[in-house]
């Protein structure tokens, strides 16, 4: 991992490093954050995400998968692979079988997803990202890939964060009190959340061809509908045959939360740095998957006070939760 740091490190130019410098770094979840062009970034990651700025080359028929992070990446990733593999493979060989979703579709510059080994996948690639389309190369959108994104009711989010962080820090626990100020003043990864959202949205009303804009929720009340929706999205529509065969339902269902998160892969493995040292337990990324569990972690005053703060920073844009 030091190796591939100092690479990283090598390759970016003395002109970012020295904006890096002048950047403010804050402490609070688990790794420090460092905001940079309006967006909290782990300070760790920020040189790789430069990189992917000045560097990723978008070709015309990639699909980016782009999540507010604990919005159900893991999720999309398991339906949009199989979903557009299907007729290359069947749910007994499905390399989900044996691989966390999230190694299956690499994120672009991070976790296994470095830019050179970007390049050697045939296309069409299934990539993913947690930047906001302000972070990322503005090819993305004048070539016309195409994005899919997710997100989802920020209450539930914020608690999935929550905990996430808790397990991820080797300090102190973070309180519930404290993670709260903090993602309500827009101080959280990838946040502020409100802004990360609505740059999605606006996308998705000015270029919907391109840009199909998710909620969890709406996954989660209507999982059928969805699946079709995105099939049909990546130009990969199922056929009234598979449909009445019952396809639809087997890619549902071969995607949820239980199949997953009882694999063997995802109940002990983890995503590894070199050295083999685990760093993010798979089943962490299964907790519960439930819609509305902010009722068991957070009082009603901060229910509403979420709930104010999101009114206020979405009205008028449409979105709504
Ligand atoms: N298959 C499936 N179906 C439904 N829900 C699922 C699924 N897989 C993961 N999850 C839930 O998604 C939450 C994790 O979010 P992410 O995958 O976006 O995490 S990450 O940001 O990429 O680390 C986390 O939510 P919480 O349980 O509320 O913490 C996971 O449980």
């Amino acid at each position: 991992m030091a190796q591939v740091e100092s690479e990283i490190k090598e390759s970016s130019t003395n002109e970012s490093e020295a904006l890096i410098a002048t950047l403010p770094t804050r402490e609070g979840w688990s790794t420090p954050l460092t905001l940079y062009n309006k967006c909290w970034l782990r300070s760790h990651m920020l040189r790789r995400f430069m990189l992917v700025r000045d560097n990723f080359k978008p070709r015309r028929d990639d699909i980016i998968l782009a999540t507010h992070p604990k919005s159900g990446t893991t999720w999309l990733k398991a339906l949009a692979f199989t979903i557009s593999t299907r007729s290359r493979c069947d749910f007994t060989d499905s390399p989900l079988l044996t691989n966390n979703p999230q190694r299956v579709v690499p994120f672009i510059g991070a976790m296994g997803g470095d830019l050179d080994f970007l390049e050697t996948l045939p296309s069409p690639r299934l990539l993913a990202t947690h930047l906001p389309p302000s972070l990322l190369p503005p090819a993305i959108s004048t070539v016309g890939c195409r994005v899919v994104y997710l997100c989802r009711e920020p209450k539930d989010a914020f608690v999935s964060r929550w905990h996430f962080d808790n397990k991820m820090s080797k300090g102190a626990p973070i309180t519930l009190d404290d993670a709260f100020s903090m993602f309500c003043e827009g101080f959280s990864p990838f946040g502020p959340f409100w802004d990360h959202y609505l740059q999605y949205w606006k996308e998705s009303l000015a270029r919907p061809q391109e840009v199909m804009f998710l909620k969890y929720e709406e996954i989660v009340s209507d999982p059928l509908t969805v699946v079709k929706k995105l099939a049909s999205f990546l130009d990969v529509p199922f056929t009234e045959e598979e449909e009445k065969s019952g396809v639809v339902d087997q890619v549902v269902s071969f995607c949820s939360f239980e199949s997953l998160r009882n694999l063997d892969v995802n109940k002990t493995g983890g995503a590894e740095r070199a050295g083999g040292k685990i760093f993010i337990q798979h089943s962490s990324l299964f907790r519960k998957g439930k819609v509305g569990d902010w009722v068991n972690h957070m009082s009603k005053e901060m229910g509403e006070k979420m709930d104010r703060l999101v009114e206020e920073k979405f009205r008028g844009s449409g979105l709504e939760f």
